[in-house]
């Protein structure tokens, strides 16, 4: 079964319709990444998913329920975790705090329970740095880790990474693809992605926006062989 699935989905912001009637499946433990050129309504999908942008039209459902009006902070306690496009930590609390402000609102004040949780995340995303290290002083790359520990935190059920590897260094972005293979079954991963290596080597299959409307969809494969998908990228793939 589907754990997240759109119908009619629809996002007008005036006269310019940014999502345009998607229909969309994701089944539970895949790694799907969203692409499509600069534009074409993937924040505003995943936002759509989310609940930071209200629909106008449409529906979201979420392991078999409707949230298409839940708001953001009910749907992360159903389970869905989005890590934002701009890193989103904060930078004057430690590591430890930063993740356990994720882990809180599930385990609450079992303070073991929180630090073992932390640590967990930490160690999945391979982050090092003692725990009680600012945020503000890690590398940006080391913060955009920090963040995926966040989500990872809150054990959710669908991890949603906008752009999780803008601005990484080349060893970095290996570093992510590794880290979304280890996570691959676990958690089920919305990612979008403009960095076509890790898209073609991490993602199970490929949802291809292009004007707001569901352009390809398929394994990696697939959507390089995709004439259609050729031309909206010119070549990019
Ligand atoms: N709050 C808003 N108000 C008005 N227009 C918006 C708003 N948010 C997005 N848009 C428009 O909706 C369209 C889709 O934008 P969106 O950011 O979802 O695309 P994207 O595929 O994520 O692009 P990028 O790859 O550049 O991040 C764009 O034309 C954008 O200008």
């Amino acid at each position: 079964m589907s754990l997240l699935s759109t119908s009619g989905l629809t996002r007008r912001f005036g006269g310019l319709v940014a999502v345009n009637a998607v229909d969309f499946d994701l089944p539970q433990g895949e790694v799907r990444a969203l692409i499509g050129p600069n534009g074409a309504g993937k924040s505003t999908f995943v936002g759509l998913v989310s609940g930071r942008v209200a629909a106008s039209g449409g529906r979201v459902r979420f392991d078999g329920a409707d949230v298409t009006h839940l708001p953001a902070h009910r749907r992360i306690g159903l389970g869905i975790a989005y890590t934002f496009q701009i890193t989103s930590v904060f930078a004057r609390l430690s590591i430890f705090e930063n993740v356990a402000l994720a882990a809180r609102p599930r385990l609450g004040r079992d303070r073991a329970a929180v630090a073992d949780a932390v640590g967990a995340a930490l160690e999945r995303v391979g982050l090092v740095e003692p725990e009680t290290t600012p945020a503000g002083a890690l590398s940006y790359g080391h913060q955009r880790l920090l963040e995926i520990a966040m989500g990872l935190a809150q054990a959710p059920r669908l991890m949603i990474l906008d752009e999780p590897t803008q601005g990484l260094a080349e060893n970095e972005i290996a570093g992510f693809k590794a880290l979304i293979r280890a996570l691959k079954g676990q958690v089920t991963i919305l990612l979008i992605e403009h960095n076509m290596s890790v898209v073609m080597e991490t993602a199970d299959r490929i949802t291809v926006l292009n004007f707001g409307a569901v352009l390809a969809e398929g394994r990696p494969d697939e959507i390089r062989a995709s004439k259609a998908v050729q031309s909206a990228y010119l070549g990019r793939v």
